[in-house]
C-alpha cells in the first residue's frame, strides 16, 4: 500500500473518530449543560443497555434510577441517544400529569394507523386524535355499564373455582399466574366483546394463544428496535405486532359486528358501545374517528391490559396473602361476613343503601357465595391496593413534552420532544412516603396514613387526563377473582415459588415470569 493511500485512510479514520467523539459529547452532555444531574451514559446505548439486552426488567431499572437521584427533584438519563428527564418530586409530577397537561399530552410511542392499525390505540395515540377518541370511549366505562358487564362474569367465577379444584385433585402445588391470566382473558373477552373464549377450560384456546404470544421474547424485542431505529425497521418490514395478531383482531371484530347486525343481537358490552359510537358519528366524522380498524385497535389494547395487568396484580395479591397468613385470615373474615350478610336477599334497593358498593356478585350456592359487595370489602381493597404499591403493573409513566416547558421554581426548561419518565415503582418503595416500604402492609392505605401523603406518591393507574380509562373495571376483575378464591380456598407458600421474583425482561408490564406457585387447599363449609 503506498504512503499516500495509507495517509488518506488514516485521515478518514481520524476524522470519523473525531466526529464520533464530538457527537458523543454533544449527545451525552445534554443534561449537564442544563445543570441537571445525570447518570453517566455509555456510548451508543446511553443508560438503557441493561434493559435492551434483557439483563434488567423495567421494574428494576426504574427503581434503581429513582434512588440514583436521591435528594433531587429530577435528573436526566439517556435512552440510547435520546435525553430523558426522570421526575421524582410529587408536586412536579402533579404539574406534569395534571396541572400542566397541555405540555405533556402524549406518551410519544410510535404507531402507524395505516400499516399497523392495531397500534393506533388510545394508549399510543396523542394530540387531538387521542382527545377525541378518549372523550368518546369514556362513557363505555360508567358505573351503569360496569354493572351490566359484571352480570356476564358469573360463569367465569364458577369456572375459576372448578379449575382450581381440578388442580387440587393432583395434590400438587398450583401455578396461579397462568390460571389467573386465563380467568382475566375470559372476563375481558366476555364482558368487553361478548365472546366466550373458554380459556380456563381450554388453555390452548385461540385468545389464550394470542395472549401468550404477546409476552414471547420475539414480541418483546420488536418494540425496542422499532423505538431505536424506526426507519430501518420499517424498511425491513418489522412490525410492532405479528401479522397473525393483526389479522386475528381485525377479523374477529368485523365478524362479531356483522353477526350482531345480521342477527339483531344487542349486548351490554364494550363492543356494542363502540359500534353505536361508530354508527352515530356525523357525516363529517364518519370514517375518520371510529372505524372498524380503530374498534379493533381498542379491542386489542383492552384485551392486552385486561388480561395482563389485571392477572398480574391478582396473582401477586394471592402470593402476598399466602406469605402473610394473618392478613389472609382478616381478608377471609371480611369476605365471609359480607357474603353471609347478603345471603341471597339482595335487591336493587338494598344495593343503593350500601354506601360504597360498586358491584354485587352472585356465586355458587353450594358455597353460600351468594353476594359479595366489593366496596364493603374494605380489607380486600386495602390488600389489593397494597399489592399494586409493591408491584405496580406499569412500573413507570411516560409523557413526551409537546412544547417547551419551564419547570416551576427552577431555571430548567424541558425541550419539545424530550421524554419525561415518572418511576412509579421508586415512589411506591420510597421510605420517605412509606414506613418499611418493602413490607406488605395493607395499613399503608388506612384513611389516616393515606391522607398524610401527597397523592402523586401512589400512581398505579397513572394520573390526570391520561389516567387508566378502565381502572374501576380492572379493580372489578381483580376483586371478583380474589373474593372467589379467598372464599373457597386457603393459600400457603410453596417451595416451588422462586424468590426474589423473576420478572420478565423487556416487557413493559410487571410480570412474574417464573410463575406464582402456591399450596392451596379447599375450605370446608360444614
Ligand atoms: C389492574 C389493572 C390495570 C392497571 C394497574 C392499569 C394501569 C394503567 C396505567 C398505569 C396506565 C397509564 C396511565 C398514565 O399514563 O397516566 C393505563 C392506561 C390505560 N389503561 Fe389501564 N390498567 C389496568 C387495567 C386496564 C384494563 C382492564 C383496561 C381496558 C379494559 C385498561 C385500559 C387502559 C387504557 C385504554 C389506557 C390508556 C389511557 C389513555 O392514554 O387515555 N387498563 N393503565
Amino acid at each position: 500500500m503506498n504512503e499516500e493511500l495509507l495517509s488518506s485512510i488514516l485521515f478518514v479514520l481520524i476524522t470519523w473518530l473525531l466526529y464520533v467523539i464530538i457527537q458523543y459529547i454533544r449527545t451525552y452532555t445534554y443534561w449537564k449543560k442544563r445543570g441537571v444531574p445525570q447518570i453517566t451514559p455509555i456510548p451508543f446505548f446511553g443508560n438503557t443497555f441493561s434493559v435492551t439486552c434483557g439483563e434488567e426488567p423495567l421494574y428494576h431499572f426504574h427503581y434503581k434510577n429513582y434512588f440514583k437521584f436521591k435528594d433531587h427533584p429530577f435528573g436526566g438519563y439517556y435512552d440510547f441517544g435520546r435525553p430523558v428527564l426522570l421526575v421524582r418530586d410529587p408536586e412536579l409530577i402533579n404539574h406534569i400529569l395534571t396541572k400542566d397537561f397541555a405540555y405533556f399530552q402524549d406518551r410519544g410511542f410510535p404507531y402507524d394507523e395505516e400499516k399497523e392499525p392495531l397500534t393506533a390505540n388510545l394508549f399510543n395515540m396523542g394530540g387531538p386524535r387521542w382527545k377525541n377518541i378518549r372523550t368518546k370511549i369514556t362513557p363505555c366505562f360508567t358505573t351503569g355499564k360496569r354493572k351490566l358487564m359484571f352480570e356476564m362474569l358469573k360463569n367465569c367465577m364458577d369456572d375459576l373455582k372448578n379449575i382450581v379444584r381440578s388442580n387440587l385433585r393432583n395434590d400438587e402445588d398450583v401455578e396461579f399466574k397462568d390460571i389467573l391470566a386465563r380467568f382475566s382473558t375470559d372476563i375481558i373477552t366476555e364482558s368487553a366483546f361478548g365472546i366466550k373464549a373458554h380459556t380456563l377450560k381450554n388453555p390452548e384456546a385461540e385468545f389464550r394463544q394470542m395472549g401468550r404470544s404477546l409476552i414471547q421474547p420475539n414480541s418483546r424485542i420488536r418494540p425496542i428496535f422499532l423505538q431505536i431505529c424506526p426507519k430501518l425497521m420499517q424498511y425491513f418490514g418489522v412490525r410492532f405486532l405479528s401479522q397473525e395478531m393483526n389479522d386475528f383482531f381485525q377479523g374477529f371484530v368485523k365478524e362479531a359486528v356483522e353477526f350482531r347486525k345480521t342477527n339483531h343481537v344487542n349486548r351490554n358490552d364494550f363492543l356494542n358501545s363502540m359500534v353505536q359510537l361508530m354508527e352515530n358519528q356525523t357525516k363529517e366524522e364518519s370514517g375518520r374517528d371510529i372505524t372498524y380498524a380503530s374498534i379493533a385497535a381498542e379491542c386489542w389494547f383492552f384485551f392486552f391490559a385486561g388480561f395482563e395487568a389485571s392477572s398480574s396484580a391478582l396473582s401477586m395479591t394471592l402470593y402476598e396473602l399466602a406469605r402473610n397468613p394473618e392478613i389472609q385470615r382478616k381478608v377471609r373474615e371480611e369476605v365471609d361476613r359480607v357474603v353471609e350478610k347478603y345471603d341471597g336477599e339482595i335487591t336493587y334497593d338494598a344495593l343503593q343503601e350500601m354506601t360504597y358498593m360498586e358491584m354485587v356478585i352472585y356465586g355458587n350456592p353450594t358455597f353460600n357465595l351468594n353476594v359479595i359487595s366489593f366496596s364493603l370489602l374494605v380489607t380486600l381493597s386495602f390488600c389489593f391496593t397494597e399489592t399494586i404499591r409493591l408491584y405496580p403493573s406499569l412500573p413507570f409513566l411516560i409523557r413526551s413534552c409537546t412544547k417547551t416547558y419551564k419547570i416551576p421554581n427552577s431555571d430548567t426548561y424541558i425541550d419539545k420532544g424530550v421524554s419525561v419518565v415518572i418511576p412509579v415503582v421508586g415512589l411506591h418503595r420510597d421510605p420517605v412516603y412509606y414506613t418499611d416500604p418493602e413490607v406488605y402492609n395493607p395499613e399503608n392505605f388506612s384513611e389516616e396514613v393515606k391522607n398524610s401523603r401527597h397523592h402523586c406518591t401512589f400512581l398505579p393507574f397513572g394520573e390526570g387526563p391520561r389516567i387508566c380509562i378502565a381502572s374501576r373495571f380492572g379493580m372489578m376483575q381483580i376483586k371478583t377473582g380474589l373474593a372467589t378464591l379467598i372464599r373457597n380456598f386457603e393459600f400457603t407458600p410453596s417451595s416451588k415459588m422462586i424468590t426474589p421474583l423473576q420478572l420478565i425482561p423487556r416487557l413493559i408490564l410487571t410480570n412474574c415470569g417464573s410463575g406464582v406457585w402456591l399450596k392451596c387447599s379447599e375450605r370446608s363449609f360444614n
